[in-house]
């Protein structure tokens, strides 16, 4: 599909880097219990609105329909995959966008060796979003680590305990990443609710899906 016609107005700032750099000096972690916890670390990437428009004109987006309550609903945000599942995982990841995949090591260093798979979202409108979830594939293991990145225009990321209890919400500007570790994915679950106005804003999710024993 082809990158959809959205308005958006890169801040100079954010359209004045072109070598996207990062850095985790304003991480700051909140212990969400029960094993689970979050890294929010505003400022992440430098670079980040240039990086929004070469990625939303450089992907072919998809727009996925998935079963729900027994029919097919088209999902309300476009996306786009390079997992490292199906078949050769270096071939795969080597077609990701390279401003995406320079950040693989970054985050290994940080936080695990071995996140081998990323996805981006594209939220055109306040309509777009994503309902309350935890990562599906993480759950099969019982801790693991989930690094979403932010951007374009500000967006609510909420995060709510699995069984009822307040809901926590990070507002995320462009360049901030979030990443979610420990028991997230399965004591929490975490959305981008629909709100009435909002720019189009982007994700690019980092995860590891093949388990070591598995490469
Ligand atoms: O867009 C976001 O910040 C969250 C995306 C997400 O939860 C997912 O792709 O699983
Ligand atoms: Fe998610």
């Amino acid at each position: 599909m082809e990158a959809p016609a959205l308005p958006f107005q890169p801040s100079l700032l954010g359209a004045a880097a072109t070598e996207p750099a990062a850095s985790f000096a304003s991480a700051r972690r909140t212990d969400l219990g029960r094993g689970a916890w979050v890294d929010h670390v505003p400022g992440f990437l430098d670079g980040a609105d240039a990086l929004f428009t070469a990625l939303l004109h450089g992907t072919s987006w998809r727009q996925r329909e998935v079963p729900m309550y027994g029919r097919m609903v088209t999902e309300p945000r476009l996306s786009a995959w390079w997992g490292a599942e199906d078949g050769v995982p270096a071939e795969r990841l080597a077609r990701a966008p390279a401003a995406l995949r320079d950040l693989l090591p970054v985050l290994d260093a940080r936080y695990e060796r071995g996140f081998d798979a990323i996805g981006l979202n594209l939220y055109r409108t306040g309509r777009d979003s994503v309902a309350w979830h935890g990562d599906r594939h993480e759950r099969r293991r019982p801790v693991t680590t989930v690094a979403v990145l932010s951007l374009g225009s500000p967006r609510r990321f909420l995060l709510r305990p699995v069984g009822g209890g307040a809901s926590r919400a990070v507002e995320m500007f462009s360049g901030d990443l979030l990443v979610m570790g420990g028991t997230c994915q399965h004591t929490w679950q975490h959305c981008i609710p629909k709100v009435a106005r909002a720019g189009p804003r982007m994700s690019a999710t980092f995860r590891r899906r093949l388990h070591p024993t598995e490469r």
